[in-house]
């Protein structure tokens, strides 16, 4: 099998004069669980300051107030929750009404754990007809059984960390690390997704091409930075990007942010919560290289 190996970025185009916050596509992001309310928060951010038009923030009721009142630029939806704060299964029917209308969707940080879940999950890979990121605790739902789910309808791009990546394919770290881009590009061609294998030289590939991300540092190892580039993938998707294109560009600002972060924070200094405010300035970078 060869690979198509990518190094340019993808295009696109700077707003019209006329353009509309419809224009730019409405994202959902159904993140967050008692204690992990900063996910969604994050997630939601990522896709903000990712271009959307509108972002939807939808969790357990319990934590809505702490979301809501992080961020007044997204709009947030109440799902249905378990005794332990973990969002419950029987959301699937507000998620798939609410979906009717959405350009892209975003599932999976801070959720937890559940049995809930992991039915939840199969049911809005399979179910829902917009492009979705799948990150984190989605990822670990369906942990073992990639290979019984039924084919979606729309893209689906998942971002594992080289930890949940060897839990999604019954490996280890250490041999997920030593193989990045043949076990990444080997899952991505099975399954028929976008594979976006996160850590340093992020690996996205959707089987038949492959970029390695230039950007990013150790300053992003720290909590939270992987819910922003969840949000922000999804934002690419809901302004129409592809999903390769969507991971690829994704992952680039999300690193560049990164790297300007530190150079005016530091790498021990950079918090997640930087990355939001620091995807201005990749941005520009961005439509400056474009020309
Ligand atoms: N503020 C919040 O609410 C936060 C919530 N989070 C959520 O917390 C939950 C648990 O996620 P975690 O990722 O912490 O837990 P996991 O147990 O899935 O993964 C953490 C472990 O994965 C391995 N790993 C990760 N990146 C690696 C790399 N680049 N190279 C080698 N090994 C690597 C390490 O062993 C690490 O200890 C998720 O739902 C996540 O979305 C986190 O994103 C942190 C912030
Ligand atoms: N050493 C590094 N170099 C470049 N990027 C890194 C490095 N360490 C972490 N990152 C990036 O930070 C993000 C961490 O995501 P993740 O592990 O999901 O964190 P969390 O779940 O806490 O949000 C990923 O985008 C990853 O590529
Ligand atoms: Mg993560």
């Amino acid at each position: 099998m060869s690979i198509e190996r990518v190094t340019e970025l993808p295009f696109l185009p700077e707003r019209s004069q006329d353009a509309h916050k419809g224009t730019f596509g409405r994202v959902l992001i159904a993140a967050g669980s008692r204690g992990m309310s900063g996910a969604a928060c994050l997630a939601g951010r990522g896709a903000l300051r990712g271009g959307a038009g509108l972002v939807y923030v939808a969790c357990p009721p319990e934590i809505l107030p702490t979301v809501a009142a992080a961020e007044p630029s997204y709009l947030t939806i109440p799902l249905v929750e378990d005794l332990q704060g973990h969002i419950a299964e029987t959301s699937l029917d507000i998620l798939r009404i609410r979906a009717v209308g959405m350009s892209a969707l975003a599932i999976g940080p801070g959720w937890g754990k559940s049995q809930g879940l992991q039915s939840l999950t199969r049911d809005l890979y399979e179910q829902i007809r917009q492009p979705m990121v799948l990150d984190a605790d989605a990822l670990n739902a369906l942990a073992g059984s990639f290979d019984q789910l039924g084919r979606p309808h729309a893209g689906r791009v998942l971002t594992p960390h080289p930890g949940e990546f060897a839990r999604m394919i019954d490996s280890d770290i250490s041999t997920v690390q030593d193989n990045r881009e043949d076990m990444s590009v080997d899952f991505a061609h099975r399954h028929n997704v976008v594979l976006v294998l996160k850590g340093a030289g992020t690996v996205v590939t959707d089987g038949k091409r492959l970029t390695v991300n230039p950007t990013g540092n150790p300053g992003m190892a720290t909590g939270g930075t992987g819910d922003v580039l969840t949000g922000l993938i999804a934002a690419l998707l809901a302004q129409g990007l592809e999903p390769f294109a969507a991971a690829q560009l994704g992952a680039w600002l999300h690193g560049l942010a990164g790297d300007l972060a530190a150079a005016e924070r530091s790498q021990p200094g950079l918090i997640a919560s930087d990355l939001p405010e620091f995807l201005p300035g990749a941005w520009k970078q961005y439509f400056s290289i474009q020309g």
